[in-house]
């Protein structure tokens, strides 16, 4: 494939910017991939697995020359690294961000970004509960959607440009308003994720049943709630406290539904039981039926077909 820019710099190097990296030069896309982490230990790691082209010990000596910059860092630390790049940043460079959340971060990172330089919020819908420069991996974006978000009067080439990048990593992207990308992320993942740890949480509290019974005769829901509450705390916390609202929105009719469920069980009602129970397998089935079980073996398949 062909270089879509000359410099692309990476700023945070855990598993989001370490599989950009790997998948960015595995595939040709960029002329040169500089890195740089808070962190000396992080460099450290990065420079000895060779994640990058170059990893630079500060944010201005890494963004220097760069076409894209793409911020890598948990939500509630992208408006200060903003701030930390923008004096070094490129004229007519594009800097965009992975984010799990898009109104807070736009409003945290651009109002420090020059004059001449276009942002581009992006959000890859891909990850797992693993984080760090050593987690990445080239293949995590394949099939996966990367929603790209971007602003008013946006460049379109530049948007484009963001757009050709994530599909050339192997992923599917569409573009959607900053509001409701949150809405449709706490639905889809902030409150799912909050759920499982509080599975996780009541599980490790209940004194009676002890928590090697727990880890022992774990059935697969309960397990795929301990691999999601094992996901890193700061990227998590910020997530919660930067979509708020959205994310209580859900929690709200998410413990409305929850206690009918659990007024059903108390008095007998099998039939509100099972009429749920119904609504909700149709879901599944539809997101089959649509082609979009991405863990599904052909799910590349059926998107051509
Ligand atoms: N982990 C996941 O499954 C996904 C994460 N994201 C988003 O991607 C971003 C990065 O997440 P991961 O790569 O998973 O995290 P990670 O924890 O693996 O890496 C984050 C990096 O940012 C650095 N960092 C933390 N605080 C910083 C600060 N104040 N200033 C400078 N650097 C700082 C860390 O040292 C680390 O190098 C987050 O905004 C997250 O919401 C998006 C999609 C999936
Ligand atoms: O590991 C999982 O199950 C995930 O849900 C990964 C994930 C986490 C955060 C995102 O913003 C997008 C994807």
């Amino acid at each position: 494939m062909s270089r879509i820019y000359g410099r692309i710099a990476l700023i945070g190097l855990g598993l989001i910017a370490g599989s950009m990296s790997l998948a960015i030069r595995r595939a040709g896309l960029a002329g040169e991939v500089v890195g740089y982490a808070r962190s000396e230990g992080t460099r450290d790691i990065a420079r000895e697995i060779g994640l990058c082209d170059r990893i630079e010990d500060t944010a201005a000596a890494a963004v220097e020359g760069a076409d894209l910059v793409v911020l890598c860092v948990p939500v509630g630390a992208m408006g200060s690294v903003a701030a930390e790049i923008a004096p070094g940043l490129k004229p007519g460079a594009t800097v965009s961000d992975v984010g799990s959340v898009k109104r807070a971060v736009i409003d945290a990172v651009a109002p420090h970004l020059p004059d001449g330089v276009h942002f581009v919020p992006a959000h890859p819908l891909a990850g797992t509960e693993h984080s760090g420069p050593r987690s990445g991996f080239p293949e995590l974006f394949d099939n996966r959607w990367c929603l790209i978000v971007p602003q008013e009067g946006a460049d379109r080439g530049a948007v484009d440009r963001l757009e050709a990048l994530w599909q050339g990593i192997g992923a599917l992207t569409d573009e959607m308003d900053a509001d409701h990308h949150d809405l449709v992320l706490a639905v889809t993942s902030h409150a799912p994720h909050l759920i499982a740890y509080t599975m996780v949480g009541v599980a490790d509290d209940l004194g009676r049943v002890t928590d090697s019974e727990v880890i022992k005769y774990s059935a697969a829901g309960f397990r795929d709630f301990t691999r999601i509450a094992a996901s890193d705390p700061t990227m998590w916390r910020d997530v919660f406290l930067n979509n708020r609202e959205a994310t209580l929105e859900i929690l709200g009719r998410f413990t409305e539904e929850l206690f009918a469920l659990q007024r059903a069980i108390r008095t007998g009602d099998g039939d509100h039981l099972h009429a749920y129970f119904t609504r909700t397998r149709a879901i599944r089935r539809g997101i089959i039926e649509a082609g979009q079980d991405t863990d599904a073996p052909d799910f590349g398949r059926a998107r051509s077909g």
